[in-house]
């Protein structure tokens, strides 16, 4: 149930899951790690499973958002003599990062390799339901297609619609860029931060349609959420999970919505209450979803399941193989780094350095949230 890589390395390295690829396993071994990967076939493992592969030395763990990385697991590595954990997640809701201060444990995260990823699935969602793909792909495989039909299912045309973003971070802003430039649809956002960057790339690209005799497409940064969520016929929910974005689309703010919008979600399932929404799909079969993520994960609320207006997937907006490789680099990376005393990358943002496979990665760890709380040092490379 364990496979042991370079059984003679001098740091113990423990990933609780098999992970796409192998350079993350060569990067750890070329610093003398004893790569220790748990291949129980149990889906998501429970903090004891974890604390007995801790064990009673272990300088380092690649763990997965499915688990609950708080004051019991800290406690065990730390008495393990460990000081490095990473998801292989850019989002690290699982992670009670005070427990992991109060230890000294790093914690690492997966930044921007998953960012194009996340965002195409989210703008897959998109088209799905507003073409109705899905329904329309189990009516061809039922055997009920019998000829074109004029109204036979009717969607939404994006062109010339508002796309809604709330939180337009990384991910965000990248689904933004591509709706409005895919689409031609006009953006209306929020976030607690201007997304500069995304408001220039809106503004060239109207200037170009202008200069091409075409329509201009515009964008808007609302003053409040609600204003996306009154103003938008697509809204894709980007915002990270935490107290001020547990619940942020409840029934009040469905309620407000287009009764024909679609509502994306590849951000965390608890930022919809995902009662209120089965029951707004009921009462508003034209208002449609794209779920990758769900409030009780792996589950589905009761009733969601048999509704046409969704469409549901099981979290795999990161699913592509050279992101998933990717994260399993910066994974690795974030605990050698650790562990070998290397500074901590200046910029999260800007990882791609870490994922050229012709060269050797810089000596610094991609990127660790609570770098400042520990102290720990920033890369000047
Ligand atoms: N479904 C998936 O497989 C998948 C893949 C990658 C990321 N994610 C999720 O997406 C999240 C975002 O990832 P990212 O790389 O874009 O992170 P990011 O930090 O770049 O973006 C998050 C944005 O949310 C904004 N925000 C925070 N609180 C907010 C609030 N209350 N209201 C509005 N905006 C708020 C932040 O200001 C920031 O701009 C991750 O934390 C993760 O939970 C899911
Ligand atoms: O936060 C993340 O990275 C995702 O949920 C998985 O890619």
């Amino acid at each position: 149930m364990v496979q042991v890589w370079n059984p003679n390395g001098k740091y113990r390295v423990v990933s609780t899951k098999p992970m796409p690829g192998t350079r993350w396993i060569n990067l750890l071994i070329e610093q003398d790690c004893r790569v220790e990967i748990c291949t129980r076939k149990k889906t998501i493992l429970s903090v004891e499973d974890i604390i007995a592969l801790i064990g009673d030395k272990c300088d380092g763990v690649i763990g997965q958002l499915t688990e609950d990385w708080g004051e019991a697991l800290f406690s065990a590595l730390s008495r393990a003599g460990g000081k490095a954990f990473s998801n292989m997640a850019v989002g690290y809701n699982n992670v009670d990062v005070n427990a992991a201060n109060k230890y000294g444990v790093a914690v690492g995260n997966t930044p921007g390799v998953l960012t194009e990823t996340t965002a195409e699935l989210a703008a897959s969602l998109s088209l799905s339901a507003a073409r109705r793909i899905v329904e329309a792909d189990e009516f061809m495989r039922a055997g009920l297609y019998d000829g074109w039909l004029p109204n036979l299912f009717v969607g939404n045309l994006l062109k010339g619609q508002t796309v809604g973003v709330i939180g337009a971070g990384r991910i965000g802003s990248a689904y933004a860029r591509m709706m409005v430039e895919g689409f031609k649809m006009n953006l209306i956002y929020y976030d607690l931060y201007q997304a500069t960057r995304l408001e220039k790339f809106v503004t060239a690209y109207a200037e170009f349609l202008k200069a091409n005799g075409e329509q201009p497409v515009t964008w808007k940064r609302a003053a409040s959420m609600d204003e996306v969520l009154r103003e938008a016929d697509v809204i894709s929910l980007h915002p990270i999970l935490d107290k001020t974005t547990y619940h942020l689309v409840n029934k009040e703010r469905l309620a407000i919505m287009k009764k024909e919008a679609i509502l994306v979600n590849c951000s965390r399932g608890p930022v919809i209450d995902e009662v209120a929404l089965v029951e707004h799909l009921k009462q508003n079969p034209m208002f449609r979803v794209g779920l990758d993520v769900f409030e009780d994960e792996p589950y589905m609320k009761p009733g969601l399941a048999d509704l046409k207006n969704a469409v549901v997937v099981p979290h795999i907006a990161s699913a592509s193989k050279w992101t998933r490789e990717g994260m399993a680099t910066l994974a690795a990376l974030n605990v050698l780094g650790k562990i070998k005393g290397y500074p901590v990358w200046s910029d999260p943002n800007r990882i791609e350095p870490f994922l050229n496979e012709n060269v050797p990665p810089p000596a610094a760890s991609p990127s660790i949230v609570n770098s400042k709380a520990l102290g720990l040092p920033v890369s000047r490379l």
